[in-house]
């Protein structure tokens, strides 16, 4: 099987368990992708769900697949999210933003009774770090937000090349939210609870890519089938209005 069919196994396990009536938050990436297209057919066979997209890329294609589209404001609960991961430690603990979509993908996540993780198997690790952890900084002050990022990271443990993250045409990747992104090689983190702290209280950091708590469930696709992590089922307190 090759990385694309696992991710598409995935994707798959993920859409039956969708059910008529959910309000569902639309992760971003290559994986999402094959959820989105994957949930496009089910709309288009009469099952009937609201979709919250996490970036302008996913609302696009959901737009094209034909699935009716809300946002947070107008449905402020979710109740299951469907994301990609750069990586996924054994406490379902992750690193995302990869794509350049962590902030939304975070907020939608938070906002939902249940974030399943969908990814092939070179997601899995046992210590998180090996994929450059995403920050997501304003533009204003960088030079000095990268200096307190480094300081605040060191304080955690945590040392390595701060890049500022660009496209193919050198041009600065802007998120969705107009922010930068810096892209932090640490190699492992020794305590992600702690490297998340440190870095949100650097003002000028809006958010980084460690989703912690956050997840309750992966499906994880290999050549050799399908592994599920946590309770697919289970649910966690969101805020309620
Ligand atoms: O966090 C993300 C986007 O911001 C993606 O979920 C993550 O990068 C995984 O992407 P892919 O499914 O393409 O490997």
């Amino acid at each position: 099987m090759s990385v694309e069919d696992a991710k598409r196994e995935a994707a798959a396990r993920a859409v039956a368990l969708v059910e008529d009536g959910m309000r569902l938050g639309l992760g971003t990436g290559s994986t999402a992708k094959h959820f989105v297209a994957l949930l496009g057919e089910r709309v288009r066979g009469g099952l009937s769900v609201i979709g919250v997209p996490t970036s302008e890329r996913t609302r696009a294609q959901a737009e094209a697949e034909g699935i009716p589209l809300s946002d947070l404001d107008a449905t402020p609960q979710l109740d299951l999210t469907v994301d990609g991961a750069d990586e996924i430690d054994e406490d379902l603990r992750l690193i995302k933003g990869g794509g350049g979509a962590l902030l939304r993908e975070k907020i939608v996540a938070a906002a939902s009774a249940r974030m399943i993780v969908i990814a092939d198997d070179s997601k899995r690790v046992a210590v998180l770090g090996r994929f450059p952890l995403p920050i997501e900084v304003v533009p204003f002050g960088l030079g000095a937000t990268k200096l307190a990022v480094r300081d605040a990271a060191a304080g955690a443990g945590c040392r390595g090349d701060l890049r500022l993250r660009r496209q193919a045409d050198s041009s600065l990747f802007v998120t969705d939210g107009g922010h930068y992104i810096v892209d932090a090689a640490f190699g492992a983190i020794p305590d992600p609870e702690d490297l998340s702290r440190a870095l949100l209280a650097v003002p000028g950091v809006v958010d980084h890519g460690l989703f912690i708590g956050l997840a309750t469930a992966a499906i994880v696709a290999s050549p050799h089938g399908i592994s599920t992590y946590g309770d697919l089922t289970k649910t966690r307190m969101v805020p309620r209005s």
